[in-house]
């Protein structure tokens, strides 16, 4: 039988600090159910996995949230990508696969570096600044929409419209009502800023019209592929880059090792979202009955995946509540696995490894100088503030 958890993976107390919570999924059996939310749930490594890897019995195009699109509307037409299944998921995936890459990359790479670096530089000057308002918030709006081609006015918007985003993944509850207030106004920014007309040449999202000029997808369908930059570039490294440095603010003997090698920063950045991952969760939904670990899921099901539970299973990692910079993490996660797996994932390695390099070239020592204040969304590991003193190399 299936373990019966009187767990609200989505109340405050569990979102403010989940790992205690982790352990009792994870120890409570390889499935539960838990009342809560009318959900399977699983939160060990195994099955976390295998269920990302079996895309066509866990379908993400029933929606990866709360609401299973086959019985209810999203609030927004669903993503091609994230909300796809294939074969539709393998046209839209290749072709932003084209231009979400490594070239692409490699061409900002300077224009990035250059940035990372006058911003650090400044903030060393500072000697102390809060490592979210001043750097994590700063850096991708710094980098980001100009590569998407974004128009210049209301970018503000784009951290609203994450918010929003992301807790429509979880329940309609007080972290989606409190965190969404006075934030709608993001949508209808966010639904003209993916019009053709209101991109720039030479960005990101200009050629996903060229891709439509091709003929590869249709013009409705680019504008709503250019949305999914928008819903996921932003907020999500905001928040790694963020956790990064509270990770090693709060470990100076992982940051002096750090300092000794800067060619250990893009582990550091990965350790960063294996131990503390930015995505705590989503959903599939299942095409046909299922077992799982000797438990029996019907057809019709939701199924809620706990990557970061994943991420520090005892049965997977060696000493997984530790920090550690220089662990082997291949095979975390906090990316997702298979064939959803972030089309970003570069974007955000470059992003983490520009500001991870910038700093531990520049500052000798990084402390807290008081408490990080978490910021509460339904989906998002997010952080409203870590206040950082920093002594200069
Ligand atoms: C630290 C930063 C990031 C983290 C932790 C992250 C995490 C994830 C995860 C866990 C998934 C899988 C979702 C699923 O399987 O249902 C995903 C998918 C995706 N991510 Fe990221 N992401 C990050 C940054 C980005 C960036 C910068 C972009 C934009 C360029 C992006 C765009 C996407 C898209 C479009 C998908 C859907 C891919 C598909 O369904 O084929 N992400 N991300
Ligand atoms: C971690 C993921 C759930 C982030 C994300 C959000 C939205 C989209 C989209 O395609 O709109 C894609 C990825």
């Amino acid at each position: 039988a299936v373990p019966n958890l009187a767990i609200d993976p989505f109340d405050k107390v569990f979102l403010g600090d989940p790992y205690a919570y982790h352990d009792m999924i994870r120890e409570a059996g390889p499935v539960v159910w838990l009342d809560s939310v009318g959900a399977f749930a699983m939160a060990r490594y195994e099955e976390v996995k295998d269920s990302l890897r079996d895309h066509e019995t866990f379908c993400s195009s029933r929606g990866v949230g709360t609401l299973d699109f086959a019985k209810e509307t999203p609030f927004r037409p669903p993503s091609l990508l994230l909300e796809a299944d294939p074969p539709l998921h393998d046209r839209t995936r290749s072709m932003m696969n084209r231009i979400v890459s490594l070239k692409a990359l490699k061409e900002l790479r300077p224009r990035w570096q250059a940035k990372a670096e006058e911003l650090v530089d400044r903030l060393v000057e500072r000697r102390r600044f809060d490592a979210v308002k001043d750097l994590s918030e700063i850096f991708p709006m710094m980098i980001f929409p100009d590569t998407i081609g974004l128009r210049d006015d209301g970018r503000e918007h784009l951290l609203d419209y994450a918010t929003i985003v992301f807790n429509a993944f979880g329940p309609d509850n007080d972290v989606l009502r409190e965190g969404n207030e006075g934030k709608e106004a993001a949508i209808e920014w966010v639904a003209e800023a993916c019009k053709r007309d209101n991109l720039k040449e030479g960005g990101w999202g200009m050629a996903v019209f060229e891709a439509a000029d091709r003929g590869e997808c249709t013009h409705e369908e680019a504008e709503r592929l250019v949305r999914s930059f928008l819903s996921a570039g932003v907020d999500t490294t905001v928040n790694g880059i963020g956790h990064m440095v509270l990770a090693l603010a709060g470990h100076p003997e992982e940051y002096q090792k750090l300092r000794s090698n800067p060619s250990l920063v893009r582990r550091a950045f990965e350790e960063s979202l294996r131990w503390d991952s930015t995505v705590q969760t989503f959903f599939r939904t299942t095409t046909k009955r299922v077992e799982v670990g000797g438990a029996e899921i019907p057809e019709g099901q939701k199924v809620l995946l706990f990557l970061a539970a994943a991420n520090r299973d005892p049965l997977h990692w060696d000493e997984p509540d530790a920090f550690r910079i220089e662990r082997n993490t291949s095979g975390h996660v906090g990316f997702g696995f298979g064939i959803h797996q972030c089309l970003g994932q570069m974007v955000a390695r470059l992003e983490g490894e520009l500001i991870g390099t910038a700093i531990a070239e520049r500052v000798a020592s990084i402390r807290l100088t008081g408490a990080p204040v978490r910021r509460l969304n339904n989906t998002l590991h997010a952080i409203d503030s870590v206040p950082v003193e920093v002594e200069p190399a």
